[in-house]
């Protein structure tokens, strides 16, 4: 007699086997994905904890086919990005992968290749682009609208009509003012808090926030 096995999970490719990476395949177990990692660092490293590393990321190019869908779990915005674009343009299913205790407005829209972790708020009418991480816990008030391949870091804070344009980094803890726009590339501080505009490719730290000064000299 056949044992019943039920449908087979859709496997998820995920390029980056991180730390990042860990927490996008527990939360894609959740969503009902079956994971694999692609790492360049593959043949060398063959598991990220529980999870195997199949190939490199070359390889993942050639086996999209397998696979319901890819997940690019790289911290770097810039990189993020271009790997998206290189899955995008090679027909790769990109999802959004939203935790099941994230609360997102029905009136928002995140772009594919994103991922919301748990405890996230979206609210409504705000608008995130492709490939952007809104990690666990911070919050993106109302009308927002954030570019591609930004990462709002855990507990960080977005009031409402905050813009946040393409590979900028919002730290962890940061918190950001109503209307205040980050610019492309930039980089908000750890705890950092915004009250205006913040140019792009800057490096911000501090209440309220300034560029980022190096002072340490020889102890
Ligand atoms: C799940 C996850 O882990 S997601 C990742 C979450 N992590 C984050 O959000 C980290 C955000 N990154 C930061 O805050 C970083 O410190 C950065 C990007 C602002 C600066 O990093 P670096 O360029 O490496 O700066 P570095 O560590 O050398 O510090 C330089 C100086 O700035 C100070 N400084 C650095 N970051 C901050 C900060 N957030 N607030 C205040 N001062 C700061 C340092 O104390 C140091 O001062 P000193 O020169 O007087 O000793």
């Amino acid at each position: 007699m056949s044992k019943f096995t039920g449908t087979p999970k859709p496997q998820l490719a995920i390029l980056g086997a991180s730390g990042h990476g860990k927490v996008v395949a527990d939360m894609a177990e959740l969503l009902g994905y079956a994971c694999v990692f692609f790492d360049d660092a593959y043949p060398d490293k063959q598991t990220n904890e529980v999870w195997s590393i199949v190939g490199t990321s070359a390889d993942l190019y050639t086996r999209l086919s397998e696979f319901a869908g890819v997940a690019v779990a790289i911290g770097n915005n810039a990189i993020r990005a271009q790997k998206l674009q290189e899955l995008q343009n090679l027909g790769a299913v990109l999802p959004c992968l939203i935790h099941p205790n994230a609360v997102v407005s029905q009136y928002a829209r995140i772009g594919a290749g994103s991922v919301v972790f748990a405890g996230v708020a979206v609210n409504a009418f705000t608008q995130v682009g492709m490939g952007a991480i809104l990690n666990t816990g911070c919050t993106v008030d109302h009308d927002c609208r954030l570019g591609d391949a930004v990462h709002v870091s855990p507990g960080a804070n977005l009031a409402g009509g905050v813009t946040v344009e393409d590979h900028a980094w919002v730290g962890i803890g940061a918190s950001i003012r109503q209307l205040a726009t980050i610019g492309a590339n930039a980089t908000i501080g750890a705890s950092c808090v915004v009250l205006k505009n913040i140019p792009a490719d800057a490096v911000v730290v501090g209440n309220p926030a300034k560029p980022l000064q190096k002072h340490s000299s020889a102890i």
